[in-house]
């Protein structure tokens, strides 16, 4: 059998580190690129993982998704180094959050809202946003638009005739429709930049299998729940999510999204690696779940709903529902930004 390759970004912390670390118990043999920024911090998690898993083969790529140069160069590293990809996850991404909105909090804490406040965040964080190099959003470029140019430049890696490729993105239970819009891709003028990153990635991963699946390439998106690593350390101190932790297990009995580690956070993303990829919905998020015995679970959710009634009956599904005319679109829209921006950069 053929050994299996797989690439993540951002594979040097939190759930992309937990992911890789599952990915070597459930495939010992796996080749796994551990796709970052720092080489610092990619050797450190190189290493940790080979005291851990002995046999393990991995290697790191240099790679910076808010940098389209970085991604440029990534991709011919990566097509010089492989003739197949089997699993490809883009799972970097940043929530740089300025405070929390506590008197939000206190309200929906007595309200219908509670549990949903949990479970996506929704209206709780004031999200701030910056601009990269290329002079692009800050989340935008990170989150989704870095990570649309990769997949694109290293196309010919990817699926084949007899061969498959799965894409599983590192999405959000944050992601929410009334945050995007199309005339505003990056979100220049809104204030949820990475609400509407999340719904942007839901989108482009189902117009991904309407143009690929027939070249082999099957995209997923996954949501991880809340899960503590560097990102919600950035929201509140590790020290305060310490102290919140029976809080939050106490939650779970009314949500099971309460994750914690990014061990359990991964395991949608885990979960999807070991699936036939053809039998599995491409109009579903896939969520980890942790219930209140403690047992890890994936539940599919899917994006869009085909009951427009319902829809407007339950506001939640509004918020996530995914148009396959407007993913198309929006497809089609990163499509002509990344190649009008490709003609600009020239590598030495
Ligand atoms: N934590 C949570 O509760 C949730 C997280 N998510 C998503 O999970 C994904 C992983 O986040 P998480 O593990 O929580 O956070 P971490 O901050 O722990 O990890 C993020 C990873 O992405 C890397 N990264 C960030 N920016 C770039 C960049 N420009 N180029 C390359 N790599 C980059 C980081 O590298 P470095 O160490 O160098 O900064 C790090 O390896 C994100 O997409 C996030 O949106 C979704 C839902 C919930
Ligand atoms: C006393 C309370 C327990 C304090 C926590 C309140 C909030 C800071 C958190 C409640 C739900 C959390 C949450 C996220 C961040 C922190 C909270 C808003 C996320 C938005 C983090 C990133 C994601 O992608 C989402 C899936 C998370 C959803 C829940």
């Amino acid at each position: 059998m053929e050994k299996k390759t797989a690439l993540i970004t951002g594979a040097n912390a939190g759930i992309g580190l937990a992911l890789a670390d599952r990915l070597l118990t459930e495939f010992p043999s796996i080749h796994l690129c551990l796709a970052c920024r720092s080489k610092s911090k990619a050797e450190e998690a190189q290493t940790m993982l080979k005291e851990k898993h002995e046999e393990a083969d991995i290697c790191v790529l240099l790679v910076d998704v808010s940098n389209l140069e970085s991604v440029y160069r990534a991709a011919e590293a990566i097509k010089k180094q492989y003739k197949h990809i089997d699993y490809l996850y883009l799972n970097a991404g940043i929530m740089p959050v300025s405070s929390v909105d506590w008197s939000h909090f206190w309200q929906c804490l007595f309200s219908s809202k509670c549990v949903d406040m949990f479970r996506t965040g929704d209206g709780l964080l004031k999200q701030v946003d910056g601009v990269t190099t290329d002079g692009m959003k800050q989340i935008f470029a990170t989150n989704l638009f870095g990570h649309f140019a990769l997949l694109k430049k290293v196309n010919s890696v990817l699926g084949g005739a007899n061969r498959t490729t799965q894409v599983i993105w590192t999405s959000s239970s944050n992601a929410k429709k009334s945050a995007f819009m199309l005339s505003d891709i990056q979100h220049q003028h809104g204030s949820e930049p990475y609400s509407s990153s999340k719904y942007a990635t839901d989108m482009i991963s189902v117009a991904l299998n309407e143009r690929f699946n027939q070249q082999g390439i099957y995209s997923h998106t996954t949501c991880p729940g809340l899960v503590m690593t560097n990102l919600t350390y950035g929201i509140l101190p590790s020290w305060f999510w310490t102290l919140l932790l029976p809080l939050l297990i106490l939650i779970r009995i009314f949500t099971p999204t309460m994750n914690y580690s990014p061990y359990n956070g991964s395991e949608a993303l885990v979960w999807l690696a070991k699936q036939p990829p053809q039998g599995i919905d491409p109009m579903c998020k896939y969520h980890s779940r942790l219930n209140w015995l403690g047992n890890r679970y994936v539940e599919p959710k899917k994006v869009n709903s085909n009951f427009i009634f319902l829809n407007y009956l339950f506001e939640i599904q509004l918020q996530l529902d995914v148009d396959i005319s407007i993913a198309q679109k929006a497809y089609e829209e990163l499509d002509k930004m990344e190649t009008a921006i490709h003609k600009g950069i020239k590598l030495s």
